[in-house]
């Protein structure tokens, strides 16, 4: 009998399911994996918004976590939102204990501004949950908001990264997917472990439904570290399948419309 790989999304639930745990469960199974899921937060979300939030209590985040853990087990974890200080260092802890690979999140603030983690929490991201991750994957204001390095220029990202580093992930990919047109060469990326250095280029997509691009990389670089990738080979195919996603991202509401997840599956773009 096959068993797919298991991987778990600790993360806040996206009702208009353009990201957060539910970009994380469909990029999952689109990459042949069991996705799992251990929820922080709760938010009310559409293509135009956060319209509001609620935070779990962190005794049911550490007890989601136990009940898969400790019955189910798991070849590869991905943190996104986790809301406040105290989740953050909940998070922290219980990923102390896990031998799978972890990809950190550092989900600052959603694609409309809204912020989905407390400003009081940055410190616990940088001085404990950051250690945890195998591989980190901040977007470009999450890099400037936890180590002031402003990122102009495709250049810069070699700075952001060895800040990032500095805080004990295994290695940083730094997202630069909100570099201005003409500041970069399509939509790149850097992944480096501060010896060994990758960039990750795709073709830049300007439609724009773009809900749900970080969570998406994120999970699918999980999904294939859990398949016994190393971590430049797995960052490459979560590149390629978060390009693919963008190109077919559709309309849905009256905003910014989500990457389509399953893009593979259905045969486009
Ligand atoms: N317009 C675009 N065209 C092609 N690729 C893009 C575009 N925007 C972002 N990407 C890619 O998507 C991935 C996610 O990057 P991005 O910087 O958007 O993350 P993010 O801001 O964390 O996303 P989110 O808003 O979901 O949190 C990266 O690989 C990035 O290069
Ligand atoms: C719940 C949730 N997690 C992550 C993101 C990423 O922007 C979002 N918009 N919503």
């Amino acid at each position: 009998m096959h068993t797919p790989p298991r991987v778990l999304t600790v993360a806040g639930s996206d009702s208009g399911g353009g990201a957060g745990i539910q970009a994380d469960l469909k990029t999952m199974l689109a990459l042949g994996t069991h996705g799992m899921s251990v929820v922080t937060a709760v938010t009310a979300q559409n293509s135009l918004g956060v319209q509001g939030a609620w935070e779990l209590p962190a005794e049911a985040v550490r007890a989601q976590f136990r009940s898969v853990v400790d019955d189910i087990g798991v070849d590869a974890v991905k943190t996104g939102m986790l809301s406040s200080a105290v989740l953050v260092e909940t998070v922290a802890e219980l990923l102390a204990g896990v031998r799978a690979p972890v990809v950190v999140d550092p989900v600052g603030v959603s694609k409309h501004g809204d912020a989905l983690l407390a400003p009081t929490a940055l410190d616990a991201v940088r001085g404990a949950l950051l250690a945890t991750a195998t591989v980190a994957t901040p977007n470009l204001d999450e890099v400037a908001q936890l180590t002031g390095v402003r990122v102009e220029e495709e250049a810069d990202m070699r700075r952001a990264a060895a800040a990032i580093l500095e805080f004990g992930p295994r290695w940083a990919l730094i997202k630069g997917g909100h570099l201005a047109a003409g500041h970069a060469e399509g939509a790149v990326d850097l992944l480096t472990d501060g010896t060994e250095e990758h960039w990750l280029r795709g073709p830049r997509h300007d439609n724009r439904h773009t809900h749900g691009t970080g969570c998406t990389l994120a999970s699918a670089l999980a999904a294939r570290l859990a398949k016994g990738d190393t971590v430049p080979q797995a960052a490459a195919a979560a590149k390629e399948y978060v390009t693919g996603a963008l190109a077919a991202g559709f309309r849905l509401g009256a905003g910014i419309g989500p990457v389509d997840h399953g893009w593979r599956r259905r045969g486009t773009p």
